[in-house]
């Protein structure tokens, strides 16, 4: 699989205030990053940067391989049964992996449930299944354990750990470690001006 992505010298301001400056990194097949840092310090800004989907205040990314990003808005139609839901963005992908993505996931008894009632876990799940379908090489997920019992936890940390078996890359922010991938860490600390 022809993956790589890579960032040098990395600089992100929101508002006027720069989070952080001077960030480089660069993960090849199979490699996982673990970001960490409190609360505001700018990590789903970092992931938003590896994204394409947030400009850095300086420095540059570069991306061989598409990515997809697991966020807080999984781009799931609330309306639509989950099974739908998937199965709309399995078919502009191209592909009808759609039941064997939900049996990882154990989505397959939520599959008639309107995206807008499922819980918080079931919601993460669903949006992991979601970015799966996307067959991209690059994963980048913010908080993907959060909200997640035990049993979702270890299908979340599969999951992730058999994309970068697969050669896949994962950029991961969270405030919890996953136990399956041998990840580097990348700890934002803050810019003290
Ligand atoms: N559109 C925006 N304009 C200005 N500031 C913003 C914007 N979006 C986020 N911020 C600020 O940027 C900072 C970093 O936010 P970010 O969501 O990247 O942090 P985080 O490390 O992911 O936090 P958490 O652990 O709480 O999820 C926060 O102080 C936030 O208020």
């Amino acid at each position: 699989m022809q993956v790589r992505l890579a960032a040098t010298d990395l600089a992100c301001l929101r508002g006027d205030r720069l989070l952080f400056r001077g960030l480089t990194l660069a993960l090849e097949p199979s490699d996982a990053l673990h970001i960490t840092g409190a609360n505001g310090i700018g990590k789903s800004s970092l992931l938003r940067i590896l994204a394409g989907l947030l400009r850095p205040f300086s420095g540059e990314v570069h991306r061989q391989g598409s990515a997809a990003l697991l966020d807080e808005r999984p781009a799931l139609d609330p309306d639509q049964p989950l099974s739908k839901a998937l199965g709309f963005w399995a078919a502009m992908d191209g592909h009808d992996a759609c039941a064997q993505v939900m049996r990882r996931l154990a989505l397959d008894d939520l599959a008639d449930v309107p995206v807008q009632y499922l819980s918080t876990g079931q919601r993460k799940r669903a949006a992991l299944a979601r970015v799966t379908l996307q067959a991209a090489p690059i994963w980048l997920l913010d908080e993907p354990m959060s909200g997640l019992d035990a049993r979702s936890r270890r299908l979340v940390e599969t999951a992730i750990s058999e994309h970068c078996a697969g050669g896949g890359v994962c950029a991961f922010a969270s405030h919890q470690t996953i136990d399956t991938v041998a990840a580097r860490q990348c700890e934002l600390g803050g810019y003290a001006p």
